[in-house]
């Protein structure tokens, strides 16, 4: 990638739909070549904040700035991956599909066919390029997606929880396939997910919202483990145990808005005894 990363800044902003508050004042300063995670409870606004990054949404009030030039609209520097493999073309091969961008922005041909392979390889796709995003694994889509926005070379990379679909060991293998993807390009990376060990895994900050409506910033936990990461060793599982307890407050606050609190306090309490222990194997 030609590109490095940008800095993104996020400053007093608000976001509403309608009379809704969806996000109110909130302040992240992203350096340059950053992997930040952006953790919260299902529906507190993560994707919203993410999408006013990448410039989908116009914040009501402060401002959204990429590289210091203030985000009016989606841009190719800034680059989104979505959870749902659905955005390629399906009717394009693998290789069409990452070749579509540089395409569209006139790059010269032969230029295109060694950047297109150079990003298969990167993600792994090299022996499936000449296939079709119906005849690959929901995890092959993912590095497809991949590398159609690396091929834009962006500065940023906009993450919307884009292993949320994948089964367990495959989104193993993802993330630890990122974490290199992310040391070679030298990409901003924003990336959302509800997945404590996950943004563990790859954070260099962890920032955790409240639940909404109104969500703001809450905490911001810097993790400067080396990589790559394992979250079995003392440190990985104390940072694990501080943001449980951290977001299990906030699904509490979301379940008491609700009605249905069951006093879940993020903490993990003990077994009863009894006929629960059989519904619980
Ligand atoms: N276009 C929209 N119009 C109205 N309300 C919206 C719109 N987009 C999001 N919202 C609302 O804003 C709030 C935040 O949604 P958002 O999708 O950002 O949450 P999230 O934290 O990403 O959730 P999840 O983890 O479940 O994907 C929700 O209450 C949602 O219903």
């Amino acid at each position: 990638m030609n590109r490095t990363g940008s800095p993104v800044s996020v400053s007093d902003v608000d976001i509403r739909f309608g009379d809704f508050v969806a996000v109110r004042q909130a302040n992240l300063d992203i350096a340059a070549g950053e992997f930040v995670c952006l953790l919260g409870p299902s529906g507190c606004g993560k994707s919203t904040l993410l999408n006013a990054i990448a410039g989908f949404v116009t914040p009501v009030g402060g401002e959204v700035t990429c590289a210091d030039a203030r985000v009016t609209g989606p841009d190719v520097s800034r680059g989104v991956v979505f959870q749902s493999a659905e955005a390629l073309f399906p009717w394009l091969t693998v290789r069409q599909n990452v070749d579509f961008g540089p395409r569209m922005r006139g790059v010269a041909k032969a230029q295109r066919a060694t950047d297109v392979d150079r990003y298969l390889a990167m993600v792994g796709l090299s022996h499936s390029a000449d296939r079709f995003p119906g005849q690959l694994s929901g995890g092959m889509r993912q590095r497809a997606q991949l590398a159609r926005v690396l091929a834009n070379e962006p500065s940023v990379v906009l993450m919307d929880e884009p292993f949320g679909a994948l089964d367990a060991q495959t989104r193993l293998v993802m993330q630890v396939e990122l974490d290199r993807i992310w040391r070679e390009t030298g990409a901003t990376i924003v990336f959302v997910t509800h997945d404590i060990g996950e943004a563990i895994l790859l954070g260099d900050r962890i920032v955790t919202m409240t639940a909404g409506p109104s969500a703001a910033i809450k905490n911001v936990y810097p993790c400067d483990l080396p990589r790559p990461r394992d979250l079995t060793d003392p440190a990985s599982a104390a940072l694990f145990r501080e943001l449980r307890e951290d977001i299990g407050a906030e699904v509490a606050r979301t379940l008491q808005a609700q009605g249905l609190d069951d006093g879940h306090d993020g903490r993990q309490r003990p077994i009863p005894d009894g006929a629960d222990r059989k519904a619980r194997r």
